[in-house]
Parts: structure tokens; C-alpha cells; sequence
């Protein structure tokens, strides 16, 4: 595969396969669901741990390491909740030839693993607050189609996990987290995001509530949650038996939180960003930011180019940008633009003999191809500010086109046109959990959706991806005059909720 087989508006699904092969972020495997994170990819994982490290230290967060493993009994202490997740637990039965005398899980995520041994460390007030926070695998086997970064059957994610004595302590952490979410999106993809509430229906229902934040996919038409907070009231201390001794001496059951973020993040990055050559990178989170590529001919021998472009990399690794010279003599510059565009590195610095002879070199620009030369006196400079630059306007491109496909209804009639527009919805909304109208929704979208396609008895898989969902509640309302009414039951509507299609 030398180049993209389709544009990024023909089919969006094959143009993200293309693009995650093409530019070496991923590599396939043998056992369905899973795949090789290769460096490309791997090295943004890592800036994204080494900024998130950074703030959660702020915060008092601890990092550590729990086992794999865990014990039927354990997993399965909370049987209601984990019921419906049952058939995604990968299990463990054999050692060698032998039989193991009890299965045991690889962990899916990590409460039954950890709780018991935050009921051992936490009995004083003064043990609170507890905040851990693990960076590691988990593995669960789904049977939708697996996509990579999106949903793989193993994944890489941190988990957060906390204890409070109160339920405000708990909150604030709770919000906390998931203001971390938004800037990992917002100021290091240049992806912008919902910030919500989940509803009672989609809820992680071992919680109290659940925070998350919604991102938006134009080239899908769908939203993506990106990142989830829950507030787990005393759910999990009364279930792990979490007591403390408070200042008078009584007995109370901690105030809990989780929050997670997982190795979809990149796969947001890729499908908000890359375009019909390829990935293109945010310079925040870009392995490298700036190539130097020599155009070798009789007029610039590479012994000629050479101390030039090296003069360069080391000005722009003095000023801390990840810059490399490509001084591959096994291919041609025109190779090498298409390999490090590809690739979504956000600059590309061109020097030929007339660049030397000027002293400067020709600056292309991967978002939106600018082409700029640039004196090389001062040119790290220059580039450093060109990258803030890039970051900014990418994320405002962004932000632009979800704004756009954002809109408010208040009529059922409206609903499916806009779904088939590609559009998320905000209407009004009466909280509907009693009589699941949620459901009532997702059914009647579905239903909707296959007529306007004329496509009666759509595949289940198809069909149901039609459906519309709630996203969130978001935490920024818009006003609800009194007596407005739910667009889907009819009753007052207590808040305005984001609709959409989905991942
Ligand atoms: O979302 C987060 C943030 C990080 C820590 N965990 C919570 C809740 C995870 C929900 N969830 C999600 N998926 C699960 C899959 C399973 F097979 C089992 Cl047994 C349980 C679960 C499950 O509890
Ligand atoms: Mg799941």
C-alpha cells in the first residue's frame, strides 16, 4: 500500500484503515480484535501519559501497579453489575496441560481487584483521601466490530481510582478528572469536547453518576465518547466494606470516584484530523514536528547539504522541538514528502541549492499546505511560534465543524432528518428514565431512519448503528423556557440532552 485507495468523504471506514497502516501507527495481528501499537502510535501514548502524569502528581495522585489477574469470587461480588458484562470476561482456565482448580479473569477494569485492599489500607479519616492511579491493559472480549484504537478486545488506558470522606470531596475530584479529559482533547489532540452528564440509561450503573466528554466526528457524522468520570457514591464502600472512623469517632463508608482514559484517544486524533494524504498530526502530540528534507542533485552534492541541514536540526533541538534530517540516500525528496506527509508531520523544511545559496529554506505547512521560506537565522524561532500556530488553528477547524453539525430541536419531525444531515441534536428532554423514552427513541430513530433510506429490514448491524442515542446532558444549558416539552414524551422538559449517532 503506497497510497490512500480512497478519499477521506468516499468511504470513511476504509480511509481509516488506510491511514493507520500508511503512517506506520499500526500493524495487524493474528487473533482477531487485537493489534501492534508501533512507535508512531506508541510515542503518542507516552506524550500523553508524561503530560497527564504531570497533572494528576498535581493533584495528589499516586501511581501503582495492581495484578492482572482476578479471582472468580472477586469478580463476580457484584453480580448485578457484573452480569451484563459477563460474556466479555476473558478467562484464564488452564496452566500448561493442567487444569487450574478455579478460572481466573484477566481484568476488564480494575474495582474488584482494588477495592478489597483499599477496605485493608482505609480505617482512619486520616487514610482519606486515597487517590491511585494505574496505567495498564485490560482486555475485553467484544464481539462488535473491532476497530483499532476504537475498540479492540485489548486496550491500553490509565484508570483512576479514589476514596473520599465526603461526597463534595469525591465531586470535586470527579470534575477534576474530567477537566483533564477535556485538555488532553482540547490542548493536546485539538479536538474539541462535550463535557456532560451521562443519563440514568447510560450510566456506568455501578455508579452514582457519570461525567464524560463527547467528541464529534465529521467524517462519520457520529459522536465518540471520549472519556468517562464516574462519582460512585458509596455503591462500592458499602460492597468492599470501606469504612473509616471520622473525627467523632463514628463509623462512615467512603465517597468514591473512577475515571478513565483509554488508547481511543488516538483514533479521535486520526479521524478529526487526517485528511486525503494521510494523518496530520497536532505539533503537541507530533512524534517529530519538524523534518528537514535535502534535495540532492550535481548542484548540492549531500556533502555540501549536510553541515547546512544539521545546523538547522541542532537550532531546532536547542529550542525543544522534536525535528529530524532525513538523509536517506536510498530515496528521493518526492519519496520523502509523501512518506513524512503521511505520517502527519506538521513541517517539512526543504533545502536545495538555491535555499543555501539564500540562506534560508522553503517551510511547507502539512495542515494546509502553505508553503513558506524562511531566513535560516532565527528559524527555530519562527517555526516554534508556526507550530503553536498550527495547533491553534486546528483545533478552531475543529471546533468549527462540530459547531456546525450541532443543532437544536424541539420537533420529533425534525429529529431523523438531522440524524440523516450528520448533525447531533440538543432538545428537550424530561429526564424520561421511568417510561426508558430513551429507548423509545433509539427504536423509533432506527425505525425512522431505515424508511427515509428506503432500506426496510436494514442488517441488525447497520440498523442498530442508525439508531440515535443520548450523549449527555451537558453541563452548559441552553435556556428552557417554562412549559417547553420533551420532544420525545411530551412532558415538561426538565434539561436540554445531546442526541446523536454513535460509536
Ligand atoms: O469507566 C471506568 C473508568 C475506569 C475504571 N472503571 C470504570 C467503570 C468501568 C465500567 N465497566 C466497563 N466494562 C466492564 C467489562 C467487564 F467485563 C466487567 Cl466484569 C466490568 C466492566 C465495567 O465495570
Ligand atoms: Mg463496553
Amino acid at each position: 500500500l503506497l497510497a490512500l485507495q480512497c478519499k477521506k468523504d468516499e468511504n470513511f471506514p476504509q480511509w481509516y484503515t488506510d491511514v493507520i497502516k500508511l503512517s506506520e501507527m499500526i500493524a495487524y495481528y493474528d487473533i482477531s480484535g487485537c493489534y501492534i501499537l508501533r512507535p508512531w502510535s506508541y510515542k503518542i501514548w507516552e506524550m500523553m501519559q508524561d503530560w497527564f502524569n504531570v497533572e494528576i502528581r498535581k493533584l495528589g495522585v499516586d501511581n501503582c501497579y495492581f495484578p492482572l489477574f482476578v479471582s472468580q469470587d472477586r469478580l463476580e461480588k457484584e453480580k448485578d453489575h457484573v452480569e451484563g458484562f459477563a460474556p466479555e470476561v476473558a478467562w484464564v482456565t488452564k496452566s500448561g496441560d493442567a487444569d487450574l482448580a478455579k478460572p481466573i479473569a484477566i481484568r476488564p477494569t480494575s474495582e474488584t481487584i482494588m477495592y478489597p485492599a483499599f477496605s485493608d489500607w482505609i480505617k482512619s479519616h486520616r487514610d482519606l483521601p486515597l487517590k491511585l492511579n494505574q496505567w495498564s491493559n485490560v482486555v475485553r472480549w467484544e464481539f462488535k466490530y473491532p476497530t483499532p484504537f476504537l475498540r479492540s478486545r485489548e486496550f491500553l488506558w490509565q484508570e483512576g481510582h479514589t476514596a473520599h470522606a465526603t461526597y463534595d470531596d469525591a465531586q470535586v475530584m470527579v470534575m477534576q478528572a474530567l477537566d483533564l479529559y477535556r485538555r488532553v482533547y482540547e490542548e493536546l489532540l485539538a479536538v474539541p469536547v462535550v463535557r456532560g452528564y451521562k443519563t440514568e440509561a447510560e450510566k456506568f450503573a455501578g455508579g452514582h453518576m457519570t461525567t464524560t466528554v463527547e467528541a464529534y466526528i465529521q467524517g462519520s457524522g457520529r459522536a465518540i465518547q471520549g472519556a468517562t468520570s464516574h462519582n460512585l457514591g458509596q455503591n462500592f464502600g458499602k460492597m468492599f466494606d470501606i469504612k473509616f472512623q471520622d473525627e467523632k469517632g463514628e463509623s462512615q463508608i467512603a465517597w468514591q470516584t473512577s475515571w478513565g482514559l483509554t488508547t481511543r484517544t488516538i483514533g479521535v486524533m486520526i479521524m478529526v484530523h487526517g485528511d486525503d494524504t494521510g494523518l496530520v498530526l497536532p505539533p503537541r502530540v507530533a512524534p517529530i514536528q519538524v523534518v528537514i528534507v535535502p534535495i540532492i542533485s550535481k548542484k548540492l552534492p549531500m556533502e555540501q547539504a549536510k553541515p547546512y541541514c544539521e545546523a538547522i536540526l541542532q537550532e531546532l533541538e536547542e529550542l525543544g522541538l522534536r525535528a529530524k534530517f532525513d538523509d536517506r540516500t536510498m530515496y528521493n525528496p518526492g519519496w520523502k514528502y509523501n512518506h513524512w506527509e503521511q505520517k502527519g508531520v506538521p513541517v517539512r523544511i526543504e533545502v536545495g541549492p538555491r535555499d543555501i545559496e539564500q540562506k534560508q529554506a522553503r517551510c511547507v505547512l502539512r495542515y494546509n499546505g502553505d508553503k513558506i521560506d524562511v531566513n535560516i537565522d532565527g528559524i527555530a524561532t519562527i517555526l516554534k511560534d508556526k507550530l503553536e500556530d498550527i495547533q491553534e488553528k486546528m483545533f478552531a477547524k475543529a471546533k468549527e465543524a462540530r459547531d456546525s453539525h450541532v443543532v437544536q430541536v424541539t420537533e420529533w419531525k425534525d429529529f431523523v432528518p438531522n440524524l440523516e444531515l450528520n448533525n447531533l441534536m440538543l432538545t428537550p428532554w424530561c429526564g424520561g428514565e421511568h417510561e426508558d423514552w430513551e429507548e423509545w427513541v433509539k427504536t423509533t430513530s432506527r425505525e425512522e431512519s431505515l424508511k427515509a433510506r428506503g432500506e426496510e429490514g436494514e442488517d441488525e448491524k447497520t440498523a442498530t448503528s442508525l439508531a440515535a442515542k443520548t450523549l449527555c446532558i451537558p453541563f452548559d444549558q441552553p435556556e428552557l423556557p417554562e412549559g417547553t416539552k420533551c420532544i420525545a414524551s411530551g412532558k415538561p422538559a426538565t434539561c436540554w440532552v445531546l442526541w446523536g449517532r454513535s460509536y
